[in-house]
């Protein structure tokens, strides 16, 4: 009898015995496989098909904070098809952050995804690379432009330049209620925060400005920014498009191709995405031609400080360091396509997580005045008050008591609360020796409230950092002297010290936007606290964030006065 024909003779009963067999074989193999798996370590047990989703709540970060609690430092979790060993401990990271261990090398953060494969049209920047030659090809020039002394004050520029701008907004609508000398302004901090590392990082990274200052101003107030409508609506339309574009991917990463493009609905929303990530890749497309026609036309001397240009003359006889990139091998110049992908990445990894922390900083400060009183005297000593606030590189290094803040709140919200390696070769962590291809996530949360490693760890206490320099360097000293890549550091800190705190990761990953960060970070505090008294509308208000990779401040209601009013 054929298959077709034993089918077609069978009742509805029979065809439910046959579901609960699927059913019950996919469990056996799914438990047998659980049971006899290598390394057995405590965790949720997981249960076929959903694994360990049903531990979830809506809130990442409080997940693994729950399960650090219930399972410690080293534990395993089964999510999205991974297995995967969940770690808090220094010891356990310094495994995979260490330039100087044996197991130091290049490892992908999450095992190859073809759906990003197919969101980004095969294209291989940093972030999610999980291919050492290609990567190793980016980073050097991403790291290049970006720590180059010329970029750093270009940075230090537009921070002031669009600060002004954003403060115009500020003074225009708390003006409105009052009589024109003393205002007042309530509003959501956060927004504010957001738009502002929206355009720093367009105007950084691309030489070209975005309006999305002046956009969310145009939201509140009926004179409108001095910016035609169409720039602004432009502006818009990317930065909502970039926002797609990242919170799709999950949509990329987590379902099947067969589910994206067939079942009804999803496949409508992949194509929304698709269309979208068109018009984004349009868009960027259009700026680095035009800048490579401007670049033809102009004089070595006379080329823009941004990472596009550096990245278009990359490798070309108008680079000062022709021939001299990556070791002994000569390399191309890098082609759109791969332009493209590192300036995407830029605006995808540096504008959140900035805007996130200077929105915590904002809210600590409210709540601990001790620390904001200390803080003002350390801007006042460089800035004195009603000063014309001219920062330069070297300003920003005095700020000592301000990067301890920035760390402190850190550790306190990790921005980024989990970070993750793949390691393609076997790898000894914990005691156990792991087969290559195992999934390992830290969790930043635990590691920077562990009680082994920070007295009173629930305690907000700058002085941490400040009194105690050796609890991690300061990453305004980032150099690219002799432009060799920043991975090759040695660590020879004392590791409880070092990998207690990692607030850009580690190892040959870590965060190249580093310096631009703490730049960013710095001026703003400078900025915002050395000219504005700024308080929380609701002290008792607890603080909103929502956490999936990283944690996002949704709302920071706030009171501003300028303070020489
Ligand atoms: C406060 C702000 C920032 C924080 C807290 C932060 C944090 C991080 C962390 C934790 C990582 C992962 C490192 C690892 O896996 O070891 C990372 C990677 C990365 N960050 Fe940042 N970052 C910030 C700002 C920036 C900025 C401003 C840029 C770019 C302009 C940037 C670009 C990147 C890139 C491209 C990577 C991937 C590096 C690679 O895989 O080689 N970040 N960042």
């Amino acid at each position: 009898m054929s298959l077709h024909k034993y089918f077609e003779n069978l009742n509805f009963v029979d065809y439910f015995h046959l579901v609960v067999l699927f059913i019950l074989f996919y469990a056996i193999k799914f438990y047998y496989k659980y049971f006899t798996r290598p390394n057995k370590l405590p965790g949720p047990l997981p249960l076929p098909i959903i694994e360990c989703a049903y531990c979830f709540r809506g809130d990442i970060k409080q997940l693994f904070v729950s399960l650090n609690k219930k399972y410690g430092d080293i534990y395993e979790i089964q999510l999205g098809g991974y297995r995967r060993i969940v770690l808090s401990r220094p010891e356990h990271i310094e495994k995979f952050f260490n330039n100087s261990t044996k197991y130091a090398k290049f490892m992908p953060r999450a095992p190859y995804s073809r759906g990003m494969k197919e969101l980004l049209m095969g294209a291989k920047g940093l972030v999610s690379s999980d291919d050492f030659k290609s990567w190793k090809f980016n980073r050097q020039f991403f790291i290049r432009a970006i720590l180059s002394p010329s970029f750093n004050n270009e940075a230090i520029k537009w921070t002031k330049l669009l600060f002004e701008e954003l403060e115009g907004y500020w003074k225009s609508l708390g003006s409105a209620n009052g009589d024109g000398k003393e205002w007042t302004l309530e509003t959501d901090f956060s927004k504010w925060i957001h738009r502002f590392t929206n355009d720093m990082i367009v105007v950084s990274t691309t030489g070209e400005r975005s309006y999305s200052i002046g956009s969310y101003y145009n939201t509140l107030s009926p004179i409108k920014a001095p910016y035609p409508d169409a720039l602004i609506e432009d502006s818009d339309r990317f930065i909502k498009g970039m926002k797609q574009l990242m919170v799709g991917s999950a949509l990329f990463v987590f379902l099947s191709p067969f589910i994206r493009h067939y079942v009804p609905f999803i496949r409508g929303k992949t194509k929304a995405l698709l269309k979208n990530r068109d018009f984004i890749f349009e868009k960027v497309n259009k700026v680095i031609k035009k800048r490579r026609q401007e670049i033809e036309a102009m004089q070595t001397k006379d080329l823009k400080k941004d990472m596009l240009t550096s990245l278009i003359i990359a490798n070309t006889e108008r680079d000062v360091n022709y021939k001299k990139a990556v070791g002994e091998e000569i390399y191309p110049p890098m082609t759109d396509f791969e332009i493209r992908a590192n300036i995407l990445e830029a605006f995808g990894a540096g504008t959140d997580t900035t805007a996130n922390l200077f929105s915590y900083i904002n809210y600590y400060l409210c709540h601990y005045p001790e620390v904001k009183q200390k803080m003002l005297a350390e801007i006042n000593s460089i800035f004195p008050q009603n000063s014309s606030f001219q920062l330069v590189h070297s300003d920003l290094s005095k700020l000592k008591y301000c990067e301890a803040i920035i760390k402190e709140v850190e550790r306190m919200i990790p921005v980024a609360n989990l970070l993750g390696r793949y390691p393609t070769e076997p790898i000894e962590v914990g005691g156990y020796l792991w087969p290559a291809n195992t999934m390992f996530q830290f969790d930043l949360v635990s590691l920077h409230r562990h009680k082994d490693y920070w007295p009173n760890p629930e305690i907000f206490d700058p002085d941490r950092f400040f009194l105690d320099n050796n609890k991690s360097e300061s990453y305004l000293n980032v150099k690219n002297d002799d432009l060799k890549d920043d991975y090759n550091e040695k660590d020879d800190q004392n590791v409880g010290q070092k990998y207690s705190f990692v607030m850009f990761g580690g190892g040959y990953r870590i965060c190249p936007g580093r310096k631009l960060a703490m730049i960013e970070l710095l001026s703003l505090m400078v900025y915002v606290f050395g000219k504005y008294n700024i308080e929380l509308i609701d002290m008792e208000a607890p603080l909103k964030t929502r956490s999936s990779t990283i944690t996002s401040c949704q709302e920071l209601m706030v009171r501003i006065k300028p303070r020489n009013q």
